[in-house]
């Protein structure tokens, strides 16, 4: 389970949130909406431990997240808009680079995970083929399985459907509820209201349900 309890950041004077509660159980979908500029990219930031938060605390499983810039582990795996995949290497080198060079993982153990990765995403066919070579929909599932295949917490997406047609977002509709099903905690950041309510997670408005 996600706790986040009276989160507050603000930049300068500017409060973005002031006491930002929410609760996600395990294998729940938080969808967060709102209008542009109201701090949703924030929170994931605050979320992947990239920027630093004020005040509040962030729980996961029990175990309280440092929120600061430099926090180290793999409790969130965050889907950016870019991808940021590794462009020197393939789809499969990807996916596995984390667990061997972080985790550690024996090369059996990182390997199987990957081709169980790659099936269960649809991607076998271009485990051999570098991130240019791959539409957007393909490099966003890549990007997917790089990210579970170090067994994050929660797994958030930043516009997942963003620049996407409507059978790719379909697509990562799909995903997302096939990992829903996995168990796998998710939180979906997005400005694609028809989107967010296909997902039938909980909805939350940042522009509404947000003290500020
Ligand atoms: N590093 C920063 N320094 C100062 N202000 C910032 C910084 N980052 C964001 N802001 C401000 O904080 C507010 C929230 O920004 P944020 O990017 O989180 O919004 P958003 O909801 O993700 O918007 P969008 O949907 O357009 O991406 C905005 O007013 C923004 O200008």
């Amino acid at each position: 389970m996600l706790t986040i309890k009276n989160l507050k950041k603000s930049y300068g004077d500017q409060v973005v949130f002031q006491k930002l509660n929410i609760t996600v159980p395990d294998g729940g979908i938080l969808t967060v909406v709102g209008p542009s500029g109201i701090g949703k990219t924030t929170f994931l930031n605050i979320l992947a431990g990239l920027i630093a938060a004020d005040a509040g605390t962030i729980t996961l499983n029990g175990k309280q997240l440092e929120l600061s810039p430099n926090r180290k582990g793999t409790d969130v795996g965050v889907i950016f808009q870019d991808f940021n995949l590794f462009p020197q290497y393939t789809v499969a080198e990807n996916v596995t680079l984390a667990p061997k060079v972080v985790k550690k993982e024996k090369k059996a153990q990182y390997q199987d995970q990957c081709q169980a990765l790659l099936d269960e995403l649809d991607l076998t066919s271009k485990q051999d083929a570098y991130p240019f070579q791959l539409s957007g929909g393909q490099k966003q599932r890549v990007a997917i399985a790089r990210a579970l295949a170090m067994k994050p917490g929660v797994l958030a997406y930043d516009e997942p459907t963003s620049g996407l047609d409507e059978a790719s977002t379909k697509r990562v509709t799909e995903v997302i509820q096939k990992l829903q099903q996995r168990g796998v905690t998710q939180i979906v950041v997005t400005h694609d209201l028809p989107f967010a309510h296909s997902l039938n997670g909980q909805v939350l408005d940042f522009g509404t349900d947000v003290d500020r």
